[in-house]
């Protein structure tokens, strides 16, 4: 669970302060999947990376999964992040001249997995997202959807508890997105991951269990697939 609770986040300081987060509560529960959507500048990348502990809000509680992130010091949040967070971002950031096995592979070197504990996982992923026969291809020869299915590789081959998706769809063409959207609810239904997506789009958002609409860095509304209920709304 991912409990926001009274969290500010200003950037600048004195006649130059601007109020990115303004008082947000909000509760997302485990394996769900969520929507954080607004306009340009609401709010919604600030509260994403305020979620992950990529960055510090001034105010407020953090508590993942019983642990308060905001309290935690820097490197242990940066563990905590590498072992129960992923992220997917708009632009792949995939590594172009390495192959997607060392692709996948990366994250868990950077968690010491063994390398013969490393390949079942990576292969696993792979074919999780359909990549099994681009193995030993480099990522820069892969087709824009097959990247960011590669970077889906890369985000679930560590089994994280939460994955961040940044605009996940906003570099692709339709078809190639709704099969990206297609593959993350699957993952998000069968692994128990909780899905979290920042995004513009009002019909992947509409397929989200839970749409937190952020307006002016404040929780305007949270719509669940069945109910309407306005939260933070003073
Ligand atoms: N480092 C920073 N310094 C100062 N202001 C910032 C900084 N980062 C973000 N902001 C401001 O905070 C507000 C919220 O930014 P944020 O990136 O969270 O918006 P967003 O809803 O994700 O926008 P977009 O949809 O365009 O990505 C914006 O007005 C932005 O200008």
């Amino acid at each position: 669970m991912i409990d926001v609770q009274h969290v500010t986040k200003t950037y600048g300081k004195k006649s130059n302060k601007f109020v990115a987060l303004d008082d947000v509560n909000l509760t997302i529960p485990d394996g769900a999947s969520v929507a954080i959507i607004g306009k340009s500048g609401s709010g919604k990348s600030t509260l994403m990376h305020a979620m992950s502990g990529l960055d510090r809000p001034q105010d407020g509680a953090i508590v993942v999964n019983g642990d308060d992130i905001l309290k935690l010091k820097p490197k242990k949040v940066d563990a905590f992040r590498a072992e129960q967070m992923s992220f997917i971002f708009q632009a792949f950031f995939v590594q172009a001249n390495e192959t997607c096995y060392d692709n996948v592979s990366l994250p868990l070197e950077i968690a010491k997995v063994s390398r013969g504990q490393r390949k079942p996982k990576v292969l696993a992923a792979l074919k999780a997202v359909g990549l099994e026969d681009k193995v030993k291809s480099k990522a820069k020869d892969l087709s824009g959807g097959q990247k960011q299915r590669l970077a889906i590789a890369r985000a679930i081959v560590n089994r994280p508890k939460i994955l961040f998706a940044d605009e996940p769809t906003g570099n692709l063409d339709s078809t190639t997105g709704d099969a990206i959207e297609r593959l993350l609810f699957a993952i998000n239904k069968k692994s128990g991951v909780t899905l979290v997506i920042v995004t513009h789009d009002a019909d992947l958002a509409a397929k989200c269990d839970m749409q937190i609409q952020i307006k002016d860095g404040r929780v305007q509304s949270v719509k669940q697939r069945h109910a309407t209920l306005t939260k933070g709304v003073k």
